[in-house]
């Protein structure tokens, strides 16, 4: 078979990188009856996803490595902790992933080649949550 002749086709690159943290929480907008407004834990996963058109050399969206600042930041700030003793939002999933968005839009993202599609957050292997950025 002929390699050389295999034709590329556009379109665009998509990356992702897994990130894992343990920590508690409550759910307080929650009835007492229900289960999440009782003090919990889980062992979080964080999935960052980003997207480009062009790569960078050797052919990266980003260089994975460049997301060890991700990892930083959830062993600094969240890793063992009580999610409602250090965040300024309410700890559901939906709410975490925006809340990880904007930390990385600020943070991460201007240092980067790649752009933020998507934050995925995993409260158990069986539910997730994401927010997508919305790009005008
Ligand atoms: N849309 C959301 N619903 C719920 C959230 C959330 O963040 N977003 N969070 C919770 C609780 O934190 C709960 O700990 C996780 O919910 P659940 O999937 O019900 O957990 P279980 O592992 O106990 O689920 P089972 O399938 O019943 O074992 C609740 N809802
Ligand atoms: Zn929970």
């Amino acid at each position: 078979m002929d390699t050389a002749t295999a034709q590329l086709p556009d379109g665009k690159f998509e990356i992702g990188k897994t990130f894992t943290f343990e920590a508690g929480h409550r759910l307080t907008g929650l009835p007492p009856e229900h289960k999440c407004s009782r003090q919990h834990g889980h062992s979080y996963t964080v999935e960052i996803i980003l997207t480009a058109t062009t790569l960078q050399a050797p052919g990266f969206v980003t260089d994975f490595a460049d997301l060890d600042p991700v990892k930083q930041f959830l062993d600094r700030t969240l890793d063992h902790h009580n999610l409602p003793d250090v965040l300024p939002i309410e700890p559901t999933s939906e709410l975490l992933a925006q809340y990880l968005a904007g930390w990385f839009l600020q943070h991460v993202e201007p240092t980067i080649h790649g752009e933020l599609i998507a934050v995925r957050v995993r409260e158990t292997g069986r539910s997730w949550a994401q927010f997508t950025v919305d790009r005008p």
